[in-house]
């Protein structure tokens, strides 16, 4: 039977294509195209971490299944994204079949570079055919290549495409459908491509590029004209803070109407839905677990949005490299490497991808620091809580001669927080563990292109989804079970509380805050702590359930920052912000930190070192405002 069973395979089999390349030379642009998949396409190194798999069947109606892979310089891999793409093409990951055929991508303006992959993968003796992606964008810089000479001298198919078009992956297509229908070749083992040494194959390619590029009229490279403003060591950095600073005052100011109009919407609902019911279980339930939970979450949708359409903004056009450089000095300083740069960037998202992009750093232990301190930098879960705290309590006016709105230099101020203290943790780790020589940086300055809106557009979709599904079913649930929680037992004879008091999650909470007392959050705040710990952004939900539940009288409440200005303290509000810059409130993002450092005790000291940074910073805010008489 063992005898019997390749030969079978080999006629039966869909075969399996890896899409191979440098980094950002458009792999995942072509994948999606492809397969209609909507994975993540951005303007810089680095951006896919792991292998995706999809599959399509091409004109002639063959099926094919498709790897897309993190971008590589060599096979010799030096990060663990590129081991990733090293060990799939080897065929060295367990339970995994190597491809039958490659379909190497290269940046039609910059061979120099990516040629040496294509000669280096050529060693394995898989089937392969060279995709010159961006050829729209070499034909404006006037860069003439000869695909049939370059098939010539490579001894493959060339094929031109443009990832971003639309009809721009048929050529590939049609070279697919002409590839032979030939049994599984076994490639060569990996050693074969370092038995060549590496000038020999520099000079290889020099000698390739002579024979088959031309450069007709070069206007010289405008993204290098923009760079000397842009990598200026003054005007840099004033950009920098510029570009960050309209980030936080637009989050704010944009926000105001989309935001009305989603309150206004849940209040009505809750008018709506109380006018049609009797006083009872059921209508608090509706009104006051769901409707005041998830309402108050839902607001928040329009500044998320508007937070990502920066980030995604950012990432496209080709920026994000270049804010690294800037950075690359101040990170040095505390021992971080310039690479760490995107990996925190990413956690402004979400601590888990920023985790996870630490695979583009080669140094294990500026990668351990890199995931120590993601966390710390505030991701948009955070934004809820801080975005409602500062409402509260914040009065919305300019201040500067008109210049600056108070709400966002506030949210500025906090999201600099997160960043100076994570600056901090890191340089306090790089200590313990012994500081090695900071490396120079070392990475590509992708050109600019202005952002695809079609890309821009499904970002921004995919993130309302993410966070409307959020909304929907965690966050639903746990409304749900914290109303049953704040509702029973109900409250005794001769109450002077509301019931929610004398409930379970009313006596969790005054258990709590026995601990959380001295850093100024009373039971209502201890309660929504609880929850908070699945994603920070339900703790805005439970807040809004436990004070539409603490409501005495009968009006309806579905709006929570009027209430809490009325309930809370300057000082509890400012100790509450100062918790949430550092809290480690995911469970989650833990359970990520486990599995990328391979260890539980990463994630236990993030925990521990985390809570105790959250407790004292709480406690010093909290007493120091009140020391002012705030
Ligand atoms: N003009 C033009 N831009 C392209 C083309 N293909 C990709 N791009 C852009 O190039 C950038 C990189 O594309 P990706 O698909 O993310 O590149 P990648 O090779 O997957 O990159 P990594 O995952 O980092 O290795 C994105 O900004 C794309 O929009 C193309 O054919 N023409
Ligand atoms: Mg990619």
């Amino acid at each position: 039977m063992g005898a019997v069973e390749p030969q079978v395979q080999a006629v039966t089999r869909t075969p399996l294509i890896a899409l191979l390349g440098n980094p950002n030379c458009g792999k995942t642009a072509l994948f999606n195209r492809l397969t209609g998949a909507r994975q993540k396409v951005a303007n810089y190194a680095g951006v896919t971490i792991e292998r995706k798999e999809g599959s399509f069947t091409s004109p002639a109606g063959r099926a094919f299944r498709v790897l897309d892979l993190p971008g590589a310089y060599s096979l010799s891999a030096t990060t663990p994204d590129e081991a990733i793409t090293r060990d799939v093409v080897g065929g060295l990951r367990a339970g995994e079949q190597a491809p039958d055929a490659v379909v190497c991508v290269v940046n039609a303006t910059n061979l120099r570079l990516n040629l040496r992959l294509v000669l280096e993968i050529r060693r394995l003796g898989l089937p392969m055919v060279l995709a010159l992606n961006m050829v729209d964008v070499a034909h404006k810089r006037g860069i003439k290549i000869d695909s049939a000479k370059l098939a010539q001298e490579l001894g493959m198919t060339v094929v031109d495409t443009v990832a971003v078009q639309s009809g721009g992956e048929l050529s590939l297509l049609k070279a697919l459908d002409l590839m032979p229908h030939a049994a599984a070749v076994k490639a060569a083992p990996l050693s074969a491509i370092d038995a060549v040494p590496v000038e020999e194959t520099q000079r290889e390619v020099r000698r390739i590029l002579d024979a088959c590029v031309s450069y007709a009229n070069d206007t010289g490279n405008l993204s290098e004209k923009i760079d000397d403003v842009v990598l200026h060591p003054v005007f840099g950095p004033i950009l920098l803070a510029a570009l960050m600073f309209l980030v936080f005052q637009a989050v704010f100011s944009w926000a105001a109407v989309p935001m009305e109009m989603i309150s206004g919407a849940v209040e009505a609902v809750g008018a709506w839905v109380g006018g049609m019911m009797s006083a009872g279980m059921l209508r608090s339930l509706l009104v006051e677990g769901i409707l005041g939970g998830v309402g108050s979450v839902l607001v928040f949708l329009p500044q998320i949005l508007i937070l990502f359409f920066f980030i995604l903004v950012l990432e496209d056009c080709g920026y994000l490299p270049r804010a690294a450089f800037l950075l690359d000095r101040v990170m040095g300083g505390v021992g971080l490497s310039g690479r760490a740069f995107i990996p925190l960037l990413s956690s402004f998202a979400c601590a888990i991808p920023g985790v996870m992009a630490a695979r583009t750093i080669q140094n294990p232990r500026d990668r351990l620091v890199t995931i120590m301190i993601a966390p710390l930098m505030t991701c948009s879960a955070r934004l809820p809580v801080y975005a409602l705290i500062i409402a509260a309590f914040i009065p919305n006016r300019d201040v500067g001669g008109g210049l600056v709105n108070l709400q966002g230099l506030v949210l500025f101020i906090l999201y600099f927080a997160g960043i100076i203290s994570a600056m901090g943790v890191a340089w306090v780790i790089k200590r313990f563990m012994g500081a090695n020589s900071h490396q120079p940086l070392m990475l590509e300055l992708p050109s600019y292109h202005w952002p695809h809106l079609r890309n821009l557009a499904l970002g921004l979709w995919e993130r309302a989804k993410i966070f409307l599904v959020r909304v929907g079913t965690v966050i639903l649930a746990l409304m749900v079970l914290l109303w049953f929680l704040s509702s029973f037992p109900g409250a005794p004879e001769g109450a002077t509380q509301p019931p929610i008091y004398y409930s379970i999650a009313g006596m969790l909470g005054r258990a709590l805050a026995v601990v959380f007392g001295p850093i100024g959050f009373g039971w209502q705040i201890c309660i929504a702590l609880v929850p908070g710990m699945a994603a920070r952004e339900v703790a805005v939900g439970a807040l809004g359930t436990v004070y539409a539940l603490s409501q005495t009288g009968d009006e309806l409440a579905t709006t929570l920052a009027p209430i809490i200005s009325h309930s809370w303290s300057l000082p509890t509000a400012l100790s509450l912000l100062a918790w949430y810059v550092f809290a480690p409130q995911c469970i989650a993002t833990l359970s990520v930190v486990r599995r990328e450092t391979g260890s539980v005790r990463y994630a236990f000291i993030m925990a521990g070192y985390m809570f105790a940074l959250a407790y004292t910073a709480s406690f010093i805010t909290y007493r120091v405002a009140i020391a002012m008489g705030a």
